[in-house]
């Protein structure tokens, strides 16, 4: 049995427009192992919630299988749902009523104990503030509120798109922690973003796609890569690059003297034996936004077949 979550295998939509056909996702295949939080990046117009809308049966496949927790989608959708929680589109809360009854209504309505409320309202950080009324909430607080409402049921896999679009500093970082403790607790969270710095300190794996097709998968770790440079500071920058260049080093032009290398003691000593003294050499790890940018450069629109 895998241990895949989510899985999709030549995953393809297509969609008709005045222009022409357009492939919003290409051949997809997509594999979320279970437990962590899973970052489904892309930049705009990419296919993110064309992939999470047809995974949650809201949109059809033009081709591909689609698998949650082993079971073929949408045939056997319902038999996986309970264990889905999604906040996709925007949900409907009454402005009037506090979050918590907004919550206990919702729990009623899918038969889940009032208990669970609280529970939930905790795992977001919305307690004691719960007992105002919606509209007054920040869009943060109305976010957090929409995962509380998809955790009632407490669901193995939660769906997250852009859960942090149009959200301030502050805002992105509660949802952050929220997502972060929910990954820690078990919960398989699937979250698609294209703010990568905010993934990058969330995510335990990610699978970064353009133009509807995957451009790498795998955990945050590996695709980050483990290529370091160093920053070097030196008084004398011309002098210090021919040295590094004459003892074989790499040296990356630009505004900083960047040399590429995983032993810094070859810097010092190049360096040294050219009577040049550091001030400052510091090692520069590439992040998850320079490898997305790398990977989706000219990717920003979705192409008409
Ligand atoms: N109903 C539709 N009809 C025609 N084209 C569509 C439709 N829905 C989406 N598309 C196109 O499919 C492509 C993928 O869109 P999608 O919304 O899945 O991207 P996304 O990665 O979620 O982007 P964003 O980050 O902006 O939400 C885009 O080019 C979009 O214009």
């Amino acid at each position: 049995m895998s241990d895949l979550v989510i899985e999709t295998s030549g995953l393809r939509k297509e969609f008709r427009t005045r222009r022409g056909v357009r492939v919003a996702v290409h051949d997809l295949d997509l594999a979320v192992p279970a437990g962590g939080v899973h970052g489904f990046l892309g930049p705009n117009g990419s296919g993110k919630t064309t992939t999470i809308r047809m995974l949650l049966g809201l949109a059809t496949a033009t081709s591909g299988s689609m698998r949650l927790f082993g079971e073929d989608v949408p045939q056997r959708l319902p038999s996986v749902l309970d264990r889905v929680g999604a906040v996709v589109e925007n949900p409907k809360f009454s402005p009037q009523f506090t979050g918590r009854q907004n919550l206990t209504l919702l729990a009623r309505t899918i038969g889940v104990p009032d208990t669970r409320v609280a529970e939930t309202v905790d795992t977001v950080g919305l307690t004691g503030r719960d007992g105002d009324r919606y509209k007054t909430y920040s869009l943060g607080m109305k976010q957090r509120l929409a995962i509380a409402a998809t955790l009632l049921k407490s669901p193995e896999l939660l769906i997250l798109d852009e859960p942090t679009n149009g959200l301030d500093p502050a805002g992105i970082r509660e949802i952050r922690d929220t997502i972060r403790d929910l990954g820690e607790a078990g919960v398989t969270v699937l979250l698609s973003s294209h703010i990568l710095a905010e993934v990058q300190q969330v995510c335990t794996s990610a699978t970064i796609i353009g133009n509807g097709r995957m451009l790498a998968s795998g955990r945050v770790e590996d695709l980050i890569g483990t290529s370091t440079s160093y920053r070097v500071g030196v008084p004398d920058r011309a002098a210090a690059r021919t040295a590094l260049a004459a003892a074989g080093l790499v040296v990356v032009d630009g505004p900083e003297l960047l040399v590429e290398t995983d032993r810094p003691a070859a810097v010092t000593e190049a360096l040294g034996a050219a009577g040049i003294w550091l001030t400052e050499l510091t090692p520069v790890r590439p992040d998850l936004e320079t490898v997305f940018l790398e990977l989706t450069a000219g990717d920003q629109l979705g192409g008409v077949a």
